[in-house]
């Protein structure tokens, strides 16, 4: 975490021309490169199985930084010596064939290297053991991941072994962008650097807590790998069960990377298997149907382009667990995250217990608890949900409830907050793991997920269609009115 300048490593990235480089990499380098945050030096080489000349390659990089980055933040000055880093070798990443190109373009310039990996996880241990193989590799190489890693904890240790055979544990960076997001980083500060949460922070004074991801966007193309994972392997198995990682962990002794990942994962050892009724009480699957998202009608999940008109993929996911611990036991944690939803908007919200003995009017006395709102996005800030007097000669002792307010954008207007990406390939170039998921805790998340899925399996639990636009099946809410609660959505 120390604020030291970024050293001089080279990037050799993998996936070059894939979606995910051209939305989120290159602008994400691009910024780090402009506020002065890449290595002098630093040079990129991108890997793709294509025939592109180096200029033509450039140019693929420039149009994907015109659609990502904002026109007055792409000045030529900065583009010109960003593109300058760029390289390009075309390369089959599963034969061992080709890899020369890697160690040459090393030798050209003895310094660490990272590899990202933005491929598809099948192919993480090919790429390892061809690189190795071709001597292109040293003590100080870094390898990064994406999620999903695997289908379920089986493929995950399949994955994980085959990248271990090359790479040490502690130069692997498993990313979860969630991670990389300025308030999810703020947590670990807002818990631990203030004795008025750090202390109220546990089942006596916290009733329950929600966790809502919902995302505006569809499946954007991406068929047949989203049909095979669902919403629970894309966004639960990973971004939901690490922030409820990051909201429940004991404090760590200090801010060291396995410090905070020792405590994630007892959260995840603690997290009680949802089996048996509790199933269809607690647990809700939905699929969207046909429906209109910003006044725009906008085809069902069984209508995307490449849909198969049978699937029973749940494109959202809602449910109430439990952290079986000293600190959680019997504070519900309702989740929720859907694609398809009326706006995209990610949020915690942690409902304080009302005061035990209550003085005010009968009539307001279900305002009388506090709640902490922590907005991820689309904007970023913190919310305290406090209750003051309503003002007025004729109001006589009323109650008002209102945030006190933490945006992010407007408390410092002069800081851009950097996308995930640049923070997290930021931490990799520096060599800090903190921000990254170690072994243990992708595994033990998959462990939990995957009895969820031989629960759903074994009592055939279809989604509920919901409509494109709408919060999901009226299940989702059912299963929280139960409990005489609701979803919170302002903010
Ligand atoms: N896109 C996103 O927003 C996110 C993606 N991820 C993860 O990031 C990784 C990349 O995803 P994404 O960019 O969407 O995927 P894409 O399919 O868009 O990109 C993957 C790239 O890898 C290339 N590739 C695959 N196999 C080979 C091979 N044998 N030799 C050479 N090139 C190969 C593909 O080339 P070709 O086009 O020629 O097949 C493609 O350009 C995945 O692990 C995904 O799960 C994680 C979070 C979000
Ligand atoms: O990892 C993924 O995340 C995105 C949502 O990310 P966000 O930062 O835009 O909230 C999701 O759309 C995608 O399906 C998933 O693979």
């Amino acid at each position: 975490m120390s604020r030291d300048t970024t050293p001089d490593v080279d990037l050799a990235l993998f996936g070059a021309l894939g979606d995910l480089a051209l939305r989120k990499l290159y602008p994400a380098l691009y910024h780090l490169d402009r506020e002065g945050l890449l290595g002098e030096t630093t040079r990129i080489l991108g890997l793709a199985r294509q025939e592109y000349g180096l200029d033509d390659f450039r140019g693929r990089v420039k149009e994907a930084l015109g659609k990502r980055v904002k026109a007055s933040e792409l000045d030529q000055a900065s583009l010109e010596r960003f593109l300058a880093r760029i390289e390009y070798q075309r390369l089959d990443f599963a034969t061992a064939e080709g890899y020369d190109v890697i160690r040459e373009w090393r030798e050209a310039a003895r310094r660490p290297m990272v590899v990202y990996l933005a491929v598809p996880a099948s192919i993480y241990g090919d790429i390892c053991a061809n690189l190795e193989a071709s001597g292109s590799l040293d003590d100080e190489t870094r390898v990064v991941v994406e999620k999903p890693i695997g289908y379920d904890l089986e493929s995950s240790e399949q994955i994980n072994d085959a990248i271990g055979e090359v790479f040490p544990e502690s130069r692997i960076y498993r990313m979860d962008h969630y991670l990389g997001k300025e308030t999810v980083q703020n947590l670990i500060a807002l818990r631990f650097a203030n004795p008025l949460f750090g202390n109220q922070w546990n089942q006596n004074q916290i009733s329950h807590v929600e966790i809502t991801v919902a995302e505006k966007v569809g499946i954007e193309g991406r068929w047949g790998y989203f049909d095979q994972a669902g919403q629970l392997r894309d966004m639960v198995q990973n971004h939901l069960l690490q922030l409820l990682c990051l909201i429940a962990m004991d404090p760590p002794s200090n801010l060291d990377a396995d410090a905070i990942r020792d405590e994630k994962v007892k959260v995840l050892k603690a997290l009680k298997p949802l089996e048996g009724e509790e199933l269809s009480r607690n647990v809700v699957r939905g699929q969207y149907i046909g429906g209109s998202v910003d006044g725009e009608s906008v085809p069902g999940y069984l209508e995307e382009e490449g849909a198969n008109t049978s699937s029973h993929t749940e494109t959202f996911v809602a449910m109430k667990l439990e952290v079986a611990n000293w600190r959680w036991a019997g504070v519900p944690f309702y989740l929720r995250t859907g694609k398809r939803m009326p706006e995209k908007m990610s949020q915690i919200v942690i409902h304080f217990r009302q005061q035990p003995h209550y003085i005010f009017d009968p009539d307001q006395r279900g305002l009388a608890a506090n709640k902490l709102v922590i907005r991820l996005q689309p904007e970023e800030g913190i919310a305290l949900q406090v209750l003051t007097k309503d003002s007025g000669l004729d109001k006589g002792m009323r109650l008002r409830p209102g945030p006190l307010h933490l945006d992010f954008n407007h408390a410092f207007p002069k800081t851009r907050i950097p996308d995930a990406y640049e923070r997290l390939l930021l931490e990799v170039m520096k060599g800090q793991q903190y921000l990254f998921v170690r072994r243990d805790e992708v595994e033990f998340a998959w462990r939990w997920i995957d009895q969820l899925i031989a629960g759903w399996e074994a009592r055939n639990m279809p989604p509920r269609r919901y409509p494109a636009g709408s919060w999901g099946p009226v299940a989702s809410i059912a299963m929280i009115t139960q409990d005489g609660r609701s979803w919170y959505e302002d903010y």
